[in-house]
């Protein structure tokens, strides 16, 4: 099948490239152009495991990039991966996605080919048939239902394993309104719906749009629930980690995303979150849960560093930050919890030296006044204390004796020879 790809971030290019791999000629129309170059060349613009050998596998045959949105002519099956972010209230900023949307349906307007658009992008209920279904018509002048057909497949795909996650899912989502659109994104992900293991939802557009916002807020609140969880048992001196996985034994509860700590960040968490409680309070639904649920996220990094200051005087201390990426395995730094303890750390006066394997360069511009180290031990040489804010494997077993005084306070569980420590704090254990 001949598809293309608006967007080529985090989800568009592995979209693309995973598809091509399934055999499909895609296109990908992304504004970037070095980003189209890179792909182009057969490279991958993202660090994401397996991502790399795929582009380079397919860039040139089955797989290509442009600027130009008049390659979707040439395709039968247009994917938005737009970004949505969040406006400055939290609320949902769909002002990208309109902006493709109208490019796209002005390249539309010169095919009287049957078109399906589907929408990949975390949107809320009514996004699609609602802005992204009008915006089409009116530029394409083809009405939706007559030429254009309109689908919302969401994407549970995790940085760090995209790939992995494209292509062997637990579920596959497609919210159509009518059969043919259904029957075309069976085909297009057939080899995936084919694999054990996958379940295939077919429901309304609404229904799909929501689907992912309560999966994130699902998710999302699970953590800060075990996070809670985490801060009640270390006030009562137990270990939330032998706790939980007790708990995880339930099958209803299962053993996965029970990991407390430093909470939840990264570039969707946050802002699905926010965009669901701002747009269902404009709806007139207070959702008291998901409030407490962002409270408890915002609270995490406070509490350790509070901890840190039960043992070191922080004004003036030489404090090593382990880890930026706001999880392992990617160097993203979106809503990294690693920047909310490093602003409490330089608020409350300390000196901040930052180590992070992959993502320092992410963190540079915007915090010109800390200290980065290009090893771990090195930035633990002469410290005063340290946190441990990402759940990066080499943190397993570092040796800390390079530190002034060895005071580690660990906010994601890593593997440590605490004889070997002066103080050992875990946020919730
Ligand atoms: N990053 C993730 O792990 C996941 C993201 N999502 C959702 O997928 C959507 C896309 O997210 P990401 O891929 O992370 O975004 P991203 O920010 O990584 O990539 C978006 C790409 O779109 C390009 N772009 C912007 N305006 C454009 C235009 N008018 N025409 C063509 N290209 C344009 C940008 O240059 C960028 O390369 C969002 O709605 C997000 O919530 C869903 C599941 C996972
Ligand atoms: O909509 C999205 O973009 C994606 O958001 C998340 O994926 P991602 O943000 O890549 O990463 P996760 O592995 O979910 O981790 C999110 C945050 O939760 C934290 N977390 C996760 C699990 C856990 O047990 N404890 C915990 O603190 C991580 O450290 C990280 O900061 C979802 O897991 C994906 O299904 C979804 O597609």
């Amino acid at each position: 099948m001949n598809v293309s790809i608006i967007g080529s971030g985090y989800v568009g290019t592995t979209v693309a490239a995973c598809l091509a791999d399934l055999g499909h000629d895609v296109v990908n129309v992304e504004i970037d152009e070095e980003i189209v170059e890179t792909i182009n060349a057969g490279e991958a613009p993202i660090h994401e495991s397996g991502l790399a050998e795929r582009i380079a596998e397919h860039a040139g045959t089955t797989l290509r990039a442009t600027t130009e949105y008049d390659a979707v002519r040439e395709t039968e099956v247009t994917f938005l991966c737009l970004p949505t972010p969040q406006t400055d209230d939290g609320s949902l900023d769909l002002a990208i996605m309109e902006a493709g949307a109208e490019s796209l349906g002005r390249a539309l307007a010169a095919t009287d080919d049957d078109h399906l658009v589907v929408v990949k992008s975390t949107v809320l209920p009514g996004t699609t048939e609602g802005v992204v279904g009008p915006i089409l018509e009116r530029e394409s002048g083809t009405e939706i239902g007559d030429g254009i057909a309109l689908a919302m497949n969401p994407e549970f795909l995790r940085m760090g394993t995209a790939v992995r996650d494209f292509l062997e899912p637990d579920k596959v989502v497609f919210g159509t309104a009518d059969d043919e659109a259904a029957a075309t994104l069976r085909e297009l992900y057939a080899p995936i719906l084919e694999r054990a293991g996958t379940d295939l939802v077919e429901t309304d557009i609404r229904e799909a749009e929501l689907i992912k916002y309560a999966n994130n807020a699902f998710l999302a609140s699970k953590v800060s629930l075990v996070n809670e969880l985490g801060n009640i048992a270390r006030e009562y001196g137990a270990d939330a980690y032998e706790v939980l996985e007790a708990v995880g034994l339930d099958e209803r509860i299962s053993e996965r995303f029970m990991r407390s700590g430093l909470g939840w960040g990264g570039s969707c968490f946050p802002k699905d979150v926010n965009a669901l409680r701002a747009g269902t309070r404009e709806q007139g639904y207070d959702p008291e849960l998901l409030d407490a649920a962002v409270a408890v996220n915002d609270e995490q990094p406070r509490r350790l560093v509070g901890l840190l200051a039960d043992h070191v005087s922080l004004s003036g201390a030489r404090i090593a930050v382990l880890g930026l990426s706001f999880k392992p395995g990617t160097d993203d730094v979106r809503k990294s919890r690693a920047l909310d303890v490093i602003a409490e750390l330089t608020e409350r006066g300390a000196d901040v030296v930052a180590y992070d394997p992959v993502a320092i360069e992410n963190v540079r511009p915007d915090y010109p006044g800390i200290e980065y180290a290009d090893t771990a031990e090195r930035a633990l040489a002469g410290a005063d204390g340290a946190v441990v804010a990402t759940d990066w494997p080499e943190f397993d077993d570092l040796s800390f004796d390079g530190m002034a005084r060895a005071v580690v306070v660990d906010g994601r569980r890593i593997d440590v020879d605490e004889d070997a420590l002066d103080v050992y704090e875990g946020l919730t254990w």
